[in-house]
């Protein structure tokens, strides 16, 4: 497979607090290191024939429940940033995805996740373009040949990027629980690359508040349920 690359404007649009350069990350001793890559195309595809799907962004369903993008641990001290995201690519996805230092996006520290952790996690970001085939190879691969399926990665995801009457599609995605920084992330890139209009993006996010709101609702009724059945039994 060839895979076309986007260059990104890596120097201006710092991301968040704690954004870092990539000489500064590979620099912090006794950190550790994640990196994770966006795969993305273009798509004339509509769902119901109506709804243009315009982009195709995947995601994973991993291990804990949690949406993110595909990637993980890597030791720079054996392995470059890109060799090590591309042996967990091969691991989660099935087949072998180069990936390179034009495809990086930025590098940021990661919230500590316990107050005792010990040393702190620089999180990578990359963001690589495909064609829609090639991600339907991905997909398939990711789903026959990679040796995390159903393990570490229970399934590929696509992320709706239209908003259906109601709310459906972005906005509900939106709403589900991500790992670490994943969902600004996502958010991020498709604001960069232009995928979702900014106004559009506002709209989802305040919808995705309110889906939020009502899952809580949902939640505190089944809890109920198991209440009552947890006296019982
Ligand atoms: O999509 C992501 N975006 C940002 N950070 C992530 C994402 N996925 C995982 N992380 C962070 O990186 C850490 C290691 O990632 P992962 O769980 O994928 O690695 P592993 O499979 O090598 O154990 C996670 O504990 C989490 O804090």
């Amino acid at each position: 497979m060839s895979y076309g690359l986007t260059r990104l404007n890596t120097s201006s649009k710092k991301m968040a607090s704690g954004q870092l350069s990539r000489a500064e990350a590979l620099a912090c001793s006794g950190c550790r290191h994640a990196c994770h890559v966006m795969l993305y195309a273009d798509t004339k595809a509509q769902l119901f024939g109506r709804i243009p799907i315009k982009h195709i962004i995947l995601m994973q369903m991993r291990f804990d429940g949690l949406l993110g993008f595909p990637g993980g641990l890597v030791n720079p001290s054996e392995e470059t940033l890109e060799s090590g995201l591309s042996r967990e690519l091969s691991e989660e996805l099935g087949l072998a995805l180069p990936i390179s230092v034009e495809d990086h996006v930025d590098s940021c520290f990661a919230p500590p996740s316990s107050p005792s952790s010990s040393s702190r996690l620089i999180t990578h970001f990359y963001v690589k373009k495909m064609d829609e085939e090639q991600i339907r190879e991905v997909e398939r691969a990711a789903a026959s040949t990679a040796a995390d399926h159903g393990l570490e990665v229970l399934g590929m995801v696509r992320v709706p990027l239209y908003t259906m009457k109601g709310g459906g599609g972005l906005a509900s995605f939106l709403s589900h629980s991500f790992i670490g920084n994943a969902r600004s992330q996502l958010v991020h890139s498709m604001l960069r690359l232009n995928l979702v209009a900014p106004r559009e993006l506002h709209k989802a996010l305040t919808h995705s508040l309110k889906t939020h709101a009502h899952t809580k609702q949902d939640l505190q009724a089944v809890l109920a349920l198991t209440e009552g059945l947890r006296k019982q039994f």
